[in-house]
């Protein structure tokens, strides 16, 4: 993205939040990488309506 910036071009970021952050060290939740895949795969086709939503809008 800075790198794009810096030649000029217009940048848009996205990020799908998949997770819940565990602030205390001795909780007995732990964050886990099955989670963030689990929550990624169930969202897929959301961000892929949402993305192409936005590349239309961009073209027109
Ligand atoms: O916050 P760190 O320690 O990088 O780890 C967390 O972030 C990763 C996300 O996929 C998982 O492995 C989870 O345990
Ligand atoms: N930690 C670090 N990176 C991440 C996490 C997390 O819990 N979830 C998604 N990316």
């Amino acid at each position: 993205a800075i790198v794009a910036r810096h030649c000029g071009m217009e940048v848009l970021a996205m990020s799908l939040i998949t997770n819940c952050c565990v602030m205390e060290f001795d909780s007995d939740q732990k964050a886990n990488h099955e989670e963030v895949l689990e929550t990624g795969k169930a969202r897929s086709k959301d961000m892929q309506k949402l993305i192409s939503k936005i590349v239309e809008k961009i073209a027109s």
